[in-house]
């Protein structure tokens, strides 16, 4: 490549900027100081809170995830970082689903395994065995990733990443409608308008005409093994921050040009701070913060243009009301409170249906003989809704309430449609995480990503390009020692 500049004496690079804070940024900040050592220096920017979409809201004196709250049993970096940090595990308080389509409830949970399993193969045959090993077989090949990893082995795109991890299979489903492969499988309609629709609403807020894969992501989202971090999950992002020994930068990057010096490249970057404005030369930047208009990140590229025509479509709008209240279980069938089993109402595609879900939630901080409340007592609810929910629809939902709090997130990609996946390698050292999202927007996905880019600025760097995207990997790596 003759417009990458050569570091073949070895020198390293000296200065490295990171732009955002969340948890792909602070993963990032993390890995390039495990590969770049201790010398160099790593400035992350931060326009907003550091933790991103992992954040948390305060209801009378406790602390609830308001944006990314689980995390996957088998989503191993985020395990990783919680044993470097010394953090604990939060495990999900057990509670029962219903399924709720406007009317009434036309699924629930019941205390007995066995009977679950009779009513479902009752309604639906044996659409949810066929599914299970199907989401169990995309996990399995999906988490070859950690040992391609481990191995020091990047991608220089996010379609290079996933074909090495199951082919042209994974590549396909980033572009085919979850729906489609469903029924090809062999699960019924009605399972995937009853179980699987509602498992896209909750998670992603859209519909089963999403691709394969992230389909299939969030289906693991709604298996029963899952945890998150005790105290709040953007405890990781900070605590990344601080091991990798970063200067976080409160600052709005601005822009971000390339400077020639000598035989090198540079990056300017310009940002602005709550007392000024300022510029900063780098060796190395990483992009960690999504570019879509909608998302603001308000980054422009001055003096050369980033491979891509266009970004993909913009982000999705997704409400998370927190309401401190009385949830009115009449509303969905059960006049007296004290017989309302369920702690996560799931809502079917209805058009009447304002809103995804709500749930009853856990504080980020489970003291020792934690219960959670009744229905009949005043409780600490989650609703996911696609608009902020007006008075009447609050009334609806609760019969009454202390607080509410609102948070709009632009969450994540609006998926479908078959664009390609924005690039990684935006410049010869300048580098884009947040196109990963475009394949499955998750925490483990952004750290999946940070580490794959802090290996490739490093091969990069170092010119090794036997270590980026090589074929047959599996192969490889049984050979090696
Ligand atoms: C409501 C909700 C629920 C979710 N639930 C889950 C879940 O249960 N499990 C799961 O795994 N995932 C979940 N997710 C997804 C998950 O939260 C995200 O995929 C992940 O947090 C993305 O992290 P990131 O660091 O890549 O991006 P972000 O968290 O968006 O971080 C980008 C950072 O960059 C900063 N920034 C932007 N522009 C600039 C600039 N110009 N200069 C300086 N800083 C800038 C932003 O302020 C932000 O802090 C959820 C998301 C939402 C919104
Ligand atoms: C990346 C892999 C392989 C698995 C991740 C599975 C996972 C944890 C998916 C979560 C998807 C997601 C965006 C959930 C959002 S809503 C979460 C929850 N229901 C809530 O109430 O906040």
């Amino acid at each position: 490549d003759p417009e990458r500049p050569a570091h073949v004496d070895g020198s390293p690079p000296s200065k490295i900027a990171v732009v955002g804070a969340g948890i792909g940024g602070s993963a990032t900040a993390h890995f390039l100081r495990q590969h770049f050592g201790p010398e160099v220096q790593v400035d992350v920017f931060e326009k907003g809170e550091v933790g991103g979409r992992l954040a948390t809201v305060t209801v009378n004196h406790n602390d609830y995830e308001s944006g990314g709250s689980i995390i996957h049993s088998l989503n191993l970096h985020m395990q990783e970082f919680l044993k470097h940090l010394g953090l604990k595990y939060r495990r999900n308080v057990a509670g029962k689903t219903a399924v709720f389509n406007g009317e009434e409830v036309i699924l629930e949970e019941t205390d007995w395994y066995l009977l679950d399993l009779f009513r479902l193969w009752w309604r639906y045959g044996i659409s949810f065995i066929r599914l299970q090993m199907w989401v169990e077989e995309i996990m399995e090949k999906f988490m070859r990733i950690y040992k391609y990893q481990a191995h020091g082995y990047a991608f220089s795109s996010v379609e290079e990443l996933l074909d090495s991890l199951g082919g042209s299979g994974f590549i396909n489903m980033t572009r085919r409608p979850l729906s489609d492969s469903l029924l090809e499988l062999g699960v019924s309609q009605r399972f995937i308008d009853e179980v699987i629709a509602p498992v896209m609403r909750v998670n992603y807020g859209q519909n089963v005409s999403i691709p394969a894969f992230i389909g299939a992501v969030s289906l693991a989202g709604a298996q029963n093994n899952l945890w998150a971090v005790e105290g709040g999950n953007k405890l990781v992002c900070s605590g990344l921050l601080k091991m990798a020994n970063a200067n976080l930068l409160q600052a709005q990057v601005n822009t971000i040009s390339p400077v020639q010096s000598g035989d090198s490249i540079q990056y300017q970057l310009s940002y602005t701070t709550a007392t000024g404005t300022g510029t900063e030369l780098y060796d190395i930047v990483v992009l960690a913060a999504p570019l879509q208009n909608s998302v603001k990140s308000g980054v422009q590229f001055q003096g050369f243009a980033p491979p891509f025509d266009h970004l993909p479509r913009d982000y999705h709008s997704t409400v998370a009301t927190i309401v401190h209240g009385y949830l009115n279980t009449s509303f969905f069938g059960f006049p007296d409170p004290r017989l309302f089993p369920f702690t996560s109402i799931l809502t079917t595609e209805t058009p009447d249906v304002f809103f995804n879900s709500v749930a009853s939630v856990c504080p980020v901080n489970i003291s020792a003989g934690f219960r959670r409340k009744q229905p009949q007592e005043a409780g600490v609810y989650k609703v996911f809704s696609p608009q902020p929910l007006d008075k009447s629809q609050l009334k609806t939902l609760f019969r009454s309430y202390y607080s509410v709090q609102v948070t709009e997130w632009q969450a994540y990609p609006c998926y479908g449609g078959s664009q390609g996946m924005p690039a990684v390698e935006l410049h010869p050292n300048l580098y884009y995480l947040n196109g990963i999202e475009w394949a499955a927007s998750a925490m483990e996905m952004s750290s999946v990503a940070a580490k794959n880019i802090a290996l490739l600025a490093y091969h990069r760097w170092n010119r090794q390009t036997d270590m980026v995207d090589q074929r047959d990997l599996m192969h490889r790596i049984k050979t090696e020692l």
